[in-house]
């Protein structure tokens, strides 16, 4: 082991939260070193959001071209799968390669060092034979993992988690998803849409459990629409893999067969090989706890999906923002997670922000709920087919708490309702504000609760 290096700071994980406060404190001036293991940027730009929203955008066009007849004519689709896999490997991972990012990296002036990194005491991190001492501190962001469940017999066969389904150059004839919360659901549609005989298993009484229940209603009507079978509040038992068939035996006494199975059943921080005990922090686990200046230990700070606040790439972003400042002691706000905003990009597009109406009567607000069918709306009138969907407002003491906005353009509808969480906008100006006609949005005007 040679001489420790010195700098200001060691960021441990560049993916998306990482990457974004490594490069932010070495264009500052700062000496900062980058460790990561896998590619820089993470699961979201190689695994996660952008090569999954390409298959979305994809299955997307041949659903809406589906709805062309009675609307514009007639009209034919022959689904290929090779455009799709041809562009994430392509545009979206330029084939899992992350030259572009480091470079992104080091141009900021970063040192990137490519390894595993473990905390070996306060400040201090090793990776491979070199240590590397940071007098103002670490900062984790290491992410988190797809969770395979303890089902018997599933360890040893060749199941998919997102990896192998984004890396896929072909699609399965059938497929059995285990989990029907985003990732389930946004797979499986997109999968069903280019012919694939898709189940999904969902242990919970419905699918996407933590959103509203319209959401899951939502969300299952369209699915099923698209040929997907979902067996909710069934778990699986037993997983066997023979003669190139999965075969899935539920709790329910029942059993599925299919060529391929895609674990997506929840994702969990990776905490347990970092060094947390070297520096008094808990190793077992769920998530690193933080404060609202992301500081989860002395000269420790911790962003992204490891924190446990909500696992998404804005989140991340958020985070790291939040951290950096105050790394650099520049003050600002602190972290205020009452507007986090969400969207399972579905077909219907699902965007929810805030609480959901259980959330918050659970929290023992005097709740007032506005709720308007899109299809009863202008738009929704206009659009016709593939307008299903919802607006969704929950208030209390005179601000909107929380909001689903389910639809076409359901990820776009929500901003308007992310900022009035985030601003606690006043009931009363909602109303009196002008939303232009016809558009999806409009509809939040139908569905504000009254004021009093
Ligand atoms: C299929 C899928 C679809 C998604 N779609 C969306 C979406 O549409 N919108 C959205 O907002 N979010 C989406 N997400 C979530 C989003 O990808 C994550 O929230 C985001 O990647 C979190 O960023 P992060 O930096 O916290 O962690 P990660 O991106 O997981 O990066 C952590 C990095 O740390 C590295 N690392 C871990 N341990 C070590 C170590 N000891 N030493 C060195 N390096 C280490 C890892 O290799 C990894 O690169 C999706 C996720 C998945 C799986
Ligand atoms: N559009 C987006 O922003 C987007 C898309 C994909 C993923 N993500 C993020 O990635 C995270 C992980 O996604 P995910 O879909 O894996 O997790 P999730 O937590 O959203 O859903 C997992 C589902 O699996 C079910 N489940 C758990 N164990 C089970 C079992 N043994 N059998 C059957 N069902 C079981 C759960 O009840 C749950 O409904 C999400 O929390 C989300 O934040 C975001």
């Amino acid at each position: 082991m040679g001489e420790a290096q010195h700098v200001d700071v060691v960021v441990i994980g560049l993916g998306v939260g990482g990457e974004e406060v490594a490069g932010r404190l070495a264009e500052s001036g700062r000496t900062v070193v980058g460790v990561e293991h896998g590619l820089v940027g993470g699961e979201c730009p190689y695994w996660g959001c952008v090569p999954t929203k390409m298959m979305i955008r994809a299955g997307d066009a041949l659903a809406e071209s589906r709805r062309i007849p009675g609307l514009a004519g007639s009209s034919t689709q022959t689904p290929d799968w090779a455009p799709v896999a041809k562009r994430i490997r392509e545009e979206a991972t330029d084939s899992w390669d992350d030259k572009v990012a480091v470079d992104r990296f080091t141009g900021k002036g970063g040192t990137f060092v490519r390894g595993r990194a473990t905390i070996v005491g306060p400040g201090r991190v090793r990776v491979g034979d070199q240590e590397y001492q940071a007098s103002r501190g670490l900062v984790i962001a290491t992410g988190t993992a797809a969770v395979v469940p303890p089902v018997d017999g599933l360890a040893g066969t060749p199941y998919w988690t997102n990896r192998e389904a984004v890396e896929a150059e072909t699609l399965p004839g059938s497929l059995v998803v285990l989990g029907g919360g985003a990732i389930g659901l946004e797979l499986s549609q997109v999968m069903a849409r280019f012919g694939v005989d898709v189940t999904v298993i969902e242990g919970s009484e419905r699918v996407l459990a933590m959103e509203e229940p319209e959401s899951s209603e939502t969300a299952a009507a369209a699915l099923t629409e698209d040929g997907v079978r979902l067996c909710t509040g069934v778990r699986a038992q037993r997983v066997g893999y023979a003669d190139g068939q999965f075969t899935v035996d539920l709790s329910d006494g029942t059993s599925r067969t299919a060529e391929k199975l895609l674990v997506a059943t929840g994702r969990a921080a990776r905490l347990g090989d970092l060094g947390l005990e070297n520096v008094g922090l808990d190793p077992t686990a769920r998530f690193l706890t933080t404060d609202e200046w992301m500081r989860a230990g002395e000269k420790i700070w911790a962003v992204g999906d490891v924190t446990g606040n909500g696992n998404f790439t804005h989140m991340a972003m958020y985070e790291a923002d939040v951290a950096v400042r105050d790394i650099l002691r520049q003050g600002g706000p602190a972290a205020d997670y009452r507007a986090r905003p969400r969207v399972t990009f579905t077909d219907p597009e699902i965007g929810a922000v805030g609480m959901t109406g259980k959330q918050a009567r659970d929290a023992g607000l005097d709740v007032r709920v506005g709720h308007v069918p899109l299809p009863q709306t202008s738009r929704g009138f206009i659009h016709g087919p593939g307008n299903a969907g919802f607006i969704k407002i929950i208030a209390a003491d005179g601000v909107v708490v929380g909001a689903t906005t389910a639809g076409p353009s359901g990820g776009e509808m929500i901003g308007a309702l992310v900022l009035a969480v985030h601003a606690r906008v006043p009931l009363a100006t909602l109303h009196s504000t002008i939303w232009a006609y016809p558009t999806f949005h409009r509809g939040i005007g139908s569905a504000l609760p009254p004021v009093s």
